[in-house]
């Protein structure tokens, strides 16, 4: 079985006219189940707003360290704020990584289950600091927004699923995006073992990352477990399916393994920007509708794609311990940042194993 060598690209300028309309929502599917990635050609994004985050991003992580830590992750009982280097594990092993993690406005006031403490507004730098970060980075956020939505449909119709039945499981009230701003130094030539950011799957629904630079750093897993380069592409964000697409789609569309590797020395560190799109926090794992969601989008998946393997078991709610989506994020959540964990969710704490 021949497997994927490149990850593939989705160019929504084909969206124009209807013949290449076709064909590009049959890239779409086959992307979504070989891949389970692609780069967005010709986003719908104001043509600047790139440029300017990538310059706001230097300039945050150029500040001094007493200056970033000031809105340290651990402030925050919704896990917003800044990471230092050495701050977060993947697969019990440190990702040599700082970032930033800022949210879409949260509600004025929280109250309900302990997870909505996830809706918070973050900690954003201050605007004597650095005046234009928080306008750039909430209008990436909000076209990123739009952009995802836009795909979300089109997968909806690549894969034969009724639009609106997954819609239902995005919350329009409890519902925030994430955006990321990451910095990989580079590592000393000694330190054979670091890793840059471990093999993982996500977790949300989907990620839309933002390689800025040249370097090559981002590597996607196919099936045979080779490591495929994914090189910056400019203008072109990568779409990338999470764990909750995978499960919504009983397994239809991948979650493909990734990693980021260090960069080459000599090179300086690498910057991405990464957001995030989840399934609603309240969506629940157990009840009637949300079975009755699945199960309507189960039977379709299966009468629009014939020969392939759908599975029983990768259904969101099916076998699983936690009652809600936004209790299965935060468990999540409070494995890979033990000290926000220890501060605000002691009942939660999980030490790494050695
Ligand atoms: O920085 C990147 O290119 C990818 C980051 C990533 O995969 C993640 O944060 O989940
Ligand atoms: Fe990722």
């Amino acid at each position: 079985m021949s497997d994927f060598k490149f990850v593939p690209t989705i160019d929504l300028a084909m969206l124009d006219n209807p013949s290449s309309r076709t064909q590009l929502v049959q890239q779409l599917r086959q992307a979504l189940l070989d891949v389970g990635m692609f780069y967005v050609a010709n986003p719908p994004l104001s043509p600047t707003v790139v440029a300017e985050a990538k310059t706001q991003s230097e300039a945050f992580f150029a500040l001094p360290f007493a200056e970033k830590t000031k809105l340290d992750i651990a402030n925050s009982p919704s896990f917003l704020g800044y990471a230092m280097l050495g701050a977060e594990r993947t697969n019990n092993q440190v990702d040599w990584r700082e970032h930033l993690t800022l949210a879409s406005p949260g509600p004025e006031s929280i109250s309900g289950p302990v997870y909505r403490r996830l809706l918070g507004s973050g900690q954003w730098p201050s605007a004597s600091l650095l005046p234009r970060f928080t306008p750039v980075l909430q209008t990436l956020l909000a076209e990123s927004t739009a952009l995802v939505t836009t795909l979300r449909r089109l997968i909806a119709e690549a894969i034969g699923v009724d639009s609106d039945k997954l819609e239902s499981l995005f919350d329009a009230h409890h519902q925030q995006y994430r955006i990321r701003l990451i910095r990989y130094p580079e590592v000393a030539a000694s330190a054979e073992e670091t890793q840059s950011l471990g093999a993982h799957q996500d977790t949300s629904f989907n990620t839309l990352i933002f390689q800025i630079g040249a370097q090559h750093c981002l590597q996607a897993r196919n099936n045979h477990g080779e490591w495929v380069d994914c090189p910056p592409i400019p203008d072109q964000p990568i779409f990338v399916v999470g764990r909750g697409c995978q499960a919504a789609t009983h397994g239809l569309c991948r979650a493909p393994f990734h990693r980021v590797i260090p960069p080459a020395p000599g090179s300086g560190s690498r910057l991405s920007i990464v957001v995030t799109t989840g399934i609603g926090y309240d969506t629940p794992l157990k009840s009637p509708k949300t079975s009755e969601v699945l199960s309507t989008m189960r039977t379709q998946i299966v009468a629009n794609n014939p020969g392939h393997e759908v599975s029983l078991n990768e259904g969101l709610e099916e076998d699983d311990e936690f009652e809600t989506v936004g209790m299965k994020v935060l468990h999540k959540l409070a494995k890979s940042y033990p000290e926000v964990t220890r501060r605000w969710y002691p009942e939660l704490l999980v030490e790494p194993s050695h």
